[in-house]
């Protein structure tokens, strides 16, 4: 099984059986966070990922950014070309967001065709260009079909910037960028879209609950999911 996930144990020997064991754990942790099919970041090691920049940036104060990836009319792929090609797409998408950002950046895939970025370290005058890069360079790929035909897939994308130096919530930033995808989606697609303020300072951005959360009291109510986003 890690064989064919290309995870490599060490030779098995009386003076290496520590050593053989402690890789075996390890190979099972790696693949225990990884989607089957993309390689890419599960849903669950996103969560967790996601909790540990949030902690970072609420005692760093630098901006980290996450970037919501959802394919535009995915479904007609495998109603068009089967769930095989279906398959394909994905795998490409996934290999193409590893190759277009940098090694501390994550990849993830968290629902059938949604993937998200987290990237840390991503200052908000840059964060447009970012989404912008990878949604071009996912427009610019062609799949080869079987027959001489070609296939290229869009997306749309969703972005907002963590609170720096707010003890906040993962699930209130995941609203956000959530938020500004379903705006992607519903002007048009192959497109990103960011908060209108993602430029003003850390704290004009953040939400009344996120604000309840810094001074201590309670969060109203969770946000509620946007019309239409599937169940996890
Ligand atoms: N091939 C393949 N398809 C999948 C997988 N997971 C989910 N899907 C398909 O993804 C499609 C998602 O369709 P919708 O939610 O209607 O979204 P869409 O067609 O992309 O439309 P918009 O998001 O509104 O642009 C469905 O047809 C699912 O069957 C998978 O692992 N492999």
């Amino acid at each position: 099984m890690l064989q064919r996930a290309g995870i490599a144990l060490p030779e098995a020997g009386p003076s290496g059986e520590i050593a053989w064991l402690q890789a075996l754990i390890d190979g099972l942790c790696e693949l225990s966070s990884r989607d089957a099919l993309t390689g890419a970041l599960n849903r669950r090691s996103f969560e967790l990922a996601l909790d540990r920049e949030l902690d970072r940036v609420a005692r760093s104060g630098e901006s980290a950014l996450l970037l919501l990836l959802d394919l535009d009319h995915f479904k007609r792929v495998n109603d068009l070309h089967g769930h095989p090609v279906g398959d394909r797409v994905l795998q490409t998408v996934a290999q193409t967001l590893q190759q277009a950002v940098r090694p501390m950046d994550t990849v993830a895939r968290i629902g059938g065709e949604e993937f998200a970025l987290i990237l840390p370290n991503c200052p908000p005058a840059f964060g447009e260009a970012v989404a912008e890069r990878v949604r071009a360079r996912l427009a610019s790929r062609s799949l080869p079909l079987p027959g001489g035909d070609s296939l290229r897939i869009t997306v749309s994308v969703g972005g907002a910037y963590a609170p720096a130096w707010v003890r906040s919530a993962a699930r209130y930033w995941l609203a956000r960028a959530d938020a500004q995808l379903y705006r992607a989606k519903a002007e048009g697609r192959n497109r990103s879209c960011f908060e209108p303020s993602s430029l003003q300072p850390a704290l004009a951005r953040v939400s009344p609950d996120e604000r309840a959360l810094l001074f201590g009291t309670p969060p109203s109510a969770p946000p509620t999911a946007r019309p239409g986003a599937a169940a996890e």
